[in-house]
Order: structure tokens, then C-alpha cells, then sequence
């Protein structure tokens, strides 16, 4: 019963063969290898982007904070939400790879930011001129960080208002696959039909050992983003590996199909923790994460069975009445089984 983090699940067995498949022989570095050309190809094929640039790194926060600081100038405005991932867990690397550009928070329930949030947050900034930071882009993750979806409409909507301030948008995918089957648009709807500008579209949450493509569907920057990347530390010398895992990511729709399963297990898991007695949820379960509050007497047995899983916020002591809930984060992913959800459900319902 893994619920911790669809960072802790395993990688797909089919990712594996894959990395298994092109152990022979001897390929391009740097990313100059034939996969990558298959990649690339496919990624602009799925996103319907035949000029996008596409590179792979291998984590997340070097997918935002790269992407970031190949968009936004050091003195200006990166807005996002309050919760982002990019402000909340990245340990400063966006503000770090952009050279000082600073994260100006826009309001919203649910981590999502809504359009008003977004336009008074715009224009509360760089009104004094040269003495203020100056407005540079917009960042959104879809899904995001509570486990919530921005809907295709959603994203054009917020990305109208950025560029009407002539500000390009980034959307953090770190779970894009998770947003993309809950929502039911195309990638390219889901992205620059809807006004995004360059995408970090996440493999490692969802199945992979450790890749995240950055997607840039207008490929005017692609030069700047490679220095970025070989200057930050973050181009693969045996690159191949990298190219191997997306290439079987994108193969028969492995990336949907494990989508689709963590968020059938996170639905089935939501619903079914509305039947505890006592339980609520925090937050809408629209993908593969469910926030949830349920009594003490519940923690202690998953915990005590050895369920994993963080108290949302860490710091909710365990001890105290059993009647009282502490709330959860739970992420489910293409791993989770029915098992593991009835298993954990028996167990809080005591
Ligand atoms: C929404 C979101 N974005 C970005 C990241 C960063 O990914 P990584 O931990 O691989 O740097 C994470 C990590 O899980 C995440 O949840
Ligand atoms: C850092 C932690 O939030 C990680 N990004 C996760 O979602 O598990």
C-alpha cells in the first residue's frame, strides 16, 4: 500500500525491455543518438507541433527551472500559483537557473489559479517602471500539486489573459498524462491550442526511470535552451537512455494507459474514503492524487499495517483523540492495484 509518492513507484516493465533493447553496440552522445530523432519525431506528431523542439532531461525541476529560465529575464515575474511546485519544492531552482527572476504568487482554491487572481496579480506588478521586477511569464501545472486538473478551456483562458500582456506561458507536466486522460483533450488542445508556449511534459511520475521532456512548440529559443541545459549540468552523455525510455513511453499509448490506471485507482480510492465514517476530502480528486482528512484510529491502523503515505502537512502529530481526522496525501499511480486501494480502505474504516 504505496501511497506516498508516484515518485516511488516502479518503472514500467516495457520501459525496462526498452532500456534493455538498446544496451548493444554503440550510439551518439549528447543526444545526437537515433532515438532521440524518433522521439522527437513522435512527440511532434503527438502535440501535432511538426517545428516544436524537443529535448529530455531527467527531472522535473530541471525541466521548469531550464524552460523557466530560457523564457523569463532575470529581473522580471514568474507568476504561478501560491502552492506551485516550482515555489513550494524546488529548493530555489528556478530562481537559480533564470539568474534572480522572482516567483510573484497568484491566488486561487484548489492550487489553481483563477483569471481574476491572474490579471490583478499582472497588473499589480511592475508599476514604478525601472524600479520594479518587471512582468515576465506565467507558469501553470497541470495537474496540479492538489491533485486538481485545469481543463483545456481553463488553460486558454488564463494563457489569453498572459498574452495580453505579451507574457509566454509554461505549463509544469510533470503529471501531463494524468490531466491530459482526466480532461479528455488532445495534447495539442491541451497546449499551444490553448495559448502554451513550451511544456515540461513529464515521464518519471508516470511509469519511467527518470525522464521529463521539455517541449517548446515555437523553436526560436531551442539554441539558448541547449546552452542552458549543457551549461546548467543536465545533457546526458549516454543519452541514449534517456530517448530509450521516452520512445517506449510513447509506444501503443503506454503513457495514456498508465495515466488512465492511477487515476481509476485515485477515483476509486476517493470514493471510497467518502464512505468512512468521519472522512472527508480537501480537495477534487480530478487525476491521480487524493487529499483526504480521516480520523486518527485510521492513520494508526493503515500506518501500523504499513501503509505509506505523507500527513498533509508533515508536521499533524499522531498522537491525541482517535475521533479527530488529520488530513493525507495520497497518489496513486500506474502501479497501484485494486488490492491496495480495498486494503487501505478496510483499514481506515477500522
Ligand atoms: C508538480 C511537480 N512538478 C515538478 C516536480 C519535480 O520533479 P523532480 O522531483 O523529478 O525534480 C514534481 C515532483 O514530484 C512535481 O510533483
Ligand atoms: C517533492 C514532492 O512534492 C514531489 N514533487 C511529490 O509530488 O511527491
Amino acid at each position: 500500500m504505496y501511497f506516498a509518492s508516484d515518485n516511488s513507484s516502479p518503472a514500467h516493465p516495457r520501459v525496462l525491455e526498452a532500456l534493455t533493447g538498446v544496451n548493444n553496440g554503440y550510439a551518439m552522445p549528447y543526444g545526437a543518438d537515433a532515438i532521440m530523432d524518433r522521439v522527437r519525431d513522435r512527440i511532434r506528431d503527438i502535440f501535432e507541433a511538426p517545428e516544436a523542439a524537443v529535448y529530455l532531461v531527467a527531472t522535473g525541476t530541471s525541466a521548469n527551472a531550464l524552460a523557466l529560465a530560457t523564457y523569463c529575464p532575470p529581473w522580471a515575474a514568474v507568476f504561478c500559483h501560491r502552492n506551485a511546485h516550482i515555489e513550494e519544492d524546488e529548493c530555489g531552482a528556478p530562481e537559480f537557473y533564470t539568474g534572480g527572476s522572482k516567483l510573484v504568487l497568484v491566488e486561487g482554491e484548489h492550487a489553481k489559479m483563477t483569471p481574476e487572481a491572474l490579471q490583478a496579480t499582472i497588473e499589480a506588478t511592475g508599476q514604478t517602471g525601472v524600479h520594479n521586477v518587471q512582468r515576465g511569464m506565467v507558469s501553470i501545472t497541470n495537474t496540479t500539486e492538489n491533485g486538481t486538473v485545469y481543463s483545456a478551456t481553463e488553460v486558454a483562458t488564463l494563457a489569453e489573459i498572459a498574452h495580453a500582456h505579451g507574457l509566454p506561458v509554461h505549463m509544469d507536466g510533470a503529471r501531463f498524462a494524468n490531466a491530459l486522460v482526466a480532461d479528455g483533450a488532445t495534447p495539442a488542445e491541451m497546449t499551444w491550442k490553448s495559448g502554451v508556449d513550451v511544456l515540461s511534459f513529464g515521464g518519471t511520475k508516470n511509469g519511467l526511470l527518470g525522464v521529463e521532456a521539455v517541449v517548446m512548440f515555437d523553436p526560436a529559443k531551442a539554441w539558448e535552451f541547449e546552452l542552458r541545459r549543457k551549461r546548467g549540468g543536465h545533457l546526458f552523455s549516454k543519452h541514449r537512455y534517456l530517448s530509450a525510455q521516452m520512445d517506449a513511453y510513447l509506444q501503443d499509448d503506454l503513457w495514456l494507459d498508465m495515466a488512465r490506471s492511477a487515476n481509476a485507482a485515485a477515483a476509486k480510492l476517493s470514493q471510497g474514503i467518502l464512505s468512512v465514517e468521519g472522512a472527508s476530502l480537501l480537495h477534487p480528486t480530478d487525476a491521480n492524487i487524493v487529499f483526504a482528512g480521516f480520523p486518527r484510529a485510521g492513520h494508526r491502523a493503515a500506518q501500523e499495517a504499513g501503509a505509506a503515505y505523507y500527513l498533509w502537512p508533515f508536521e499533524q502529530p499522531m498522537e491525541g483523540p482517535g475521533g479527530e481526522a488529520l488530513t493525507a496525501r495520497l497518489v496513486c499511480s500506474w502501479s497501484t492495484t485494486d488490492e491496495d486501494v480495498e486494503r487501505f480502505l478496510d483499514l481506515i474504516r477500522g
